[in-house]
């Protein structure tokens, strides 16, 4: 929003007035990023301290501090003077803090307390949320840009105390899961906990899988040491692999920088609000389809499908905004309807393909492959690596856009061939086998392919 960016960015505001610009440089600024970026890097340490904050105090008391710090750093936002830069990005880092605590300990919430047959479709839930909760960001700031008086951005950054609010209370009003329970001998209340949950009166096989659960992971002394021994290899290459590939597949560079992009490429500030509403609406609606299809056709054929669908889509943007800007990027009066449909056609393909592959699979398929023993390591190193390449990206997408130009959509183009060869070769299929059984199953499959000996 223009108010916003000549309140804190002016340099950048000051870039959009003058004639001779370069397209592909008009927002970059390392502060800019910065703000988008901050977030990111809070959430990377803060989701290394949560795994503990879980297991010492529960997954509800960590959800609650999530909400709490969530809600703080969003009432600091609203409420930033004009150029107080440093506020809104202490503001972003407390925020940053509460989504590392929400991403470590809602997944795992949910998994131990979902019925074991509902647990794919729940663990894909919580990724639907995450695009509902930007498809109304984006709806939002649409509206609060029409808002005259210039203030509309302080309602869109003070606007997350709703959702803050509703972690807060929701999770306060939430019981602990049955498996905190256990862990700390509440046996009585644990199966109470499980006849609610579950409806029935006869909970005892479940109750007795989770107390030998509890205790063989009690056995575990050390996950980290496990995750990095030789007979973990695997898993340890796919820890870092999966939330890697999802970073770089080049999602966040719509998802945080689409009203920026579309600016760039040439759209007014309410047609560039429009389009990532409609990008946000595709997102939704394509997470929809993968709960739909990833226990029918497996989540190989989701995964291979969909990075095809975005290298393809990646290229023909690539080429679209290189053909209207050229290599020096030459800002147009007009552009022409053409241009502005496929762009963003292309760019709807591109997010649904990523909407009902990467987006929930890459939660999905490692929370189901690791081995008990090495699990809440390399959970916790796939949501770091997720959240470190999420900073990443944010803080270099602008400024590799001004260098690179209409090349970078080529760089993650390739980036998402070379993650869809990874899936190909390496990743069994791991549709329909119980977890207890997925270790055995991957070991045969990575023999039959001769991965492994
Ligand atoms: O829906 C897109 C969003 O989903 C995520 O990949 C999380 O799985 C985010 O990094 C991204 O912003």
């Amino acid at each position: 929003m223009e108010a916003f960016l000549k309140n804190y960015f002016s340099s950048v505001a000051k870039r959009q007035m003058e004639d001779s610009v370069n397209a592909y440089c008009l927002f970059e600024s390392h502060l800019l990023s910065m703000f988008t970026s901050s977030l990111y890097l809070a959430a990377l340490s803060s989701s290394l301290v949560a795994s503990t904050l879980m297991r010492k105090l529960g997954r509800r008391t960590t959800m609650v501090g999530g909400g709490v710090l969530f809600f703080v750093g969003a009432l600091i936002n609203a409420l930033a003077p004009s150029h107080a830069l440093w506020m809104l990005i202490f503001g972003r880092i407390l925020q940053g803090f509460g989504v590392g605590f929400s991403i470590q300990s809602v997944p795992l919430y949910l998994s131990e307390m979902a019925p074991y047959k509902y647990r794919g479709g729940l663990n894909i839930g919580f990724q639907l949320c995450i695009t509902i909760g930007i498809l109304a960001a984006n709806l939002l700031n649409y509206a609060f840009n029409k808002i005259n008086g210039g203030f509309g951005w302080r309602l869109s950054l003070g606007g997350a105390v709703v959702p803050a609010t509703v972690v807060t209370i929701g999770a306060l009003a939430l019981p602990d899961t049955p498996n905190f329970m256990i862990e700390r001998g509440k046996h009585d209340e644990a199966r109470a906990m499980l006849r609610r949950l579950r409806g029935v009166a006869d909970v005892d096989q479940e109750f007795n899988d989770i107390v030998s659960a509890c205790e063989a992971s009690k056995k575990v002394e050390n996950p980290w040491r496990n995750l990095f021994k030789k007979k973990y290899r695997f898993y340890l290459m796919m820890a870092i692999a999966i939330p890697l590939f999802q970073g770089l597949s080049g999602i966040n560079v719509i998802m945080f920088y689409a009203p920026v992009l579309f600016n760039s490429i040439g759209f007014n500030s309410h047609s560039a609000l429009m389009s990532a509403v409609i990008t946000g609406g595709v997102n939704v609606l394509a997470t929809l389809v993968s709960i739909y299809g990833v226990d029918r056709w497996g989540r190989r054929f989701l995964f291979i499908e969909g990075g095809i669908q975005m290298l393809i889509s990646q290229i023909v943007v690539g080429i679209c905004i290189g053909v209207i800007h050229g290599v020096d990027g030459a800002v147009r009066e007009t552009i022409p309807k053409w241009y502005a449909i496929v762009v963003v056609v292309f760019i709807c393909i591109f997010v649904g393909g990523f909407a009902w592959s990467w987006g929930p699979l890459a939660w999905l398929v490692p929370s189901e492959i690791f081995p008990l023993e090495i699990r809440s390591a390399a959970q916790s190193l796939n949501v770091s690596v997720n959240m470190g390449c999420t900073f990443l990206i944010a803080q270099t997408f602008l400024t590799m856009l001004c260098h690179f130009k209409f090349v970078v959509f080529f760089l993650f183009g390739f980036f998402d061939l070379v993650m869809t060869v990874f899936i190909y070769l390496v990743l069994p299929e791991t549709n329909n086998i119980p977890i207890e059984e997925m270790p055995m199953q991957i070991a045969i499959v990575r023999v039959l392919q001769g991965l492994s000996d």
